[in-house]
């Protein structure tokens, strides 16, 4: 294998190039990848020296290309113009274009998720040579909205743990963080209506969406279950959880907390106690895994909302989150809905939530696919507008990528 190093000719290159200047690589021949592909496979007992050198040879390509690809990065910057922030550098639709075609291109053995995240935090670290993003969302450290925050930003933005929904909101828009994020919903339990209420009243945008599977453990300072007494947790994570605790702990008190977190927090100071939380919280307080995952559904997933000043183009796979408050007429959520389904635009979702300051007036939060700037979602919103009240486009941002 040979090192990259060796390979760089700086040829061709423009004047603003990065100094180890890249030429750039030929596409690999797919052909040819499946055949040493096949005869890696084919190796009964492969010598293992020998396996080692060739990882060592991967290994510097990798590195080299990574370095490469962060001189790139860098150039982009530039070419961006002189700007004042990471913020001003951070691109969601042009991530979720890059990560999509890293999906189009996988053939195995790694999953579509795992080579997702190496992308993602190849792509954080690259924007953090600029200057990392900072992120509020809800704290403390160990919640299943820091993995969400790592999983969309990577690991090179910096975490904001604050203690509330609303503060997360009003951070992002003194301009404390630079975005937030926050949960919206859960497969099994549905929305977490505190978020959305905070959209009726905030000026912030929707900038992305993170689907994370949320697997759920019982922690403990002993690690043994007959030890158990009492259980702390969110009442959604307890919610998640009870057919496992009524299975397995019949009997023992269950407190819901403001976080998992603060559950953690709590068991800790006791050996008859015990927390559900997600595995990673173990590792953050130093407790003990006693079961594992213990959801009663195996697909429980969370999704989040990425929320911020400022909206973005389309990415070519988009949803767009509206939150329409409608006149007291008759069928005046049928003619809402009526210019959408003429144009085929799939629902993905709408939830309706009481309006702020109007008895019995209703505000329906309603997600679709497409971006607000494209047809045939501008066509329908202009068509809308025209009738029906107020619709407020809450953002238009790339579809998750898994
Ligand atoms: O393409 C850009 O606009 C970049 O800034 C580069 C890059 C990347 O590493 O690919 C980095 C940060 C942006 O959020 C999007 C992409």
């Amino acid at each position: 294998m040979a090192d990259r190093k060796s390979k760089s000719t700086g040829k061709g290159a423009s004047p603003a190039a990065p100094k180890r200047k890249a030429k750039a690589a030929p596409p690999p021949k797919a052909e040819a990848s499946a055949r040493s592909r096949a005869a890696v496979a084919r190796q009964a007992k492969p010598d293992l020296a020998a396996v080692r050198t060739q990882i060592d040879g991967i290994d510097r390509e990798i590195q080299a290309l990574i370095a490469e690809r962060a001189l790139w990065a860098h150039q982009v910057g530039k070419a961006k113009g002189k700007l004042a922030a990471a913020i001003d550098y951070y691109r969601p639709e042009r991530e979720a274009q890059v990560l999509r075609r890293v999906v189009d291109r996988n053939d195995g053995p790694l999953s579509d998720e795992v080579l997702v995240r190496l992308f993602r935090e190849i792509m954080s670290a690259c924007l953090a040579q600029q200057e990392p993003l900072k992120i509020g969302y809800l704290g403390p450290e160990g919640t299943f909205s820091q993995q969400a925050v790592q999983k969309h930003f990577g690991h090179s933005a910096r975490g904001l743990p604050l203690v509330s929904i609303e503060e997360v909101f009003d951070e992002v828009a003194a301009g404390n963080a630079d975005f937030g994020v926050v949960p919206v919903e859960n497969s099994g339990q549905g929305t977490i209506q505190s978020t959305l209420d905070m959209f009726l009243t905030s000026p912030l945008k929707i900038c992305g969406e993170v689907e994370l599977r949320v697997h759920q453990y019982l922690l403990s300072r002993t690690g043994h279950i007959e030890d158990i007494e009492r259980v702390y947790s969110h009442g959604m994570s307890l919610a998640q959880c009870k057919n496992w605790l009524r299975h397995n702990l019949p009997g023992v008190h269950k407190e819901a907390v403001s976080s998992n977190a603060e559950a953690v927090r709590r068991a800790k100071k006791s050996d008859d106690a015990a927390a559900i939380a997600g595995e990673n919280a173990a590792h953050v307080y130093g407790m003990q895994v006693v079961a594992g995952p213990i959801e009663d559904r195996s697909d429980n997933t969370t999704r989040f909302l990425v929320i911020g000043r400022a909206s973005f183009p389309p990415s070519g796979n988009d949803r767009t989150s509206l939150m329409v408050s409608i006149r007291d007429q008759p069928g005046a959520l049928y003619r809402i809905l009526e210019p959408l389904a003429r144009r085929n635009i799939s629902m993905n979702r709408i939830e309706s939530r009481p309006a702020h300051g109007a008895l019995w007036q209703y505000a329906f939060f309603i997600d679709v696919e497409g971006h607000v700037d494209e047809s045939p979602l501008k066509d329908a919103l202009a068509e809308i507008d025209d009738f029906a009240g107020d619709v407020h486009v809450l953002g238009s941002y790339p579809v998750a990528v898994p």
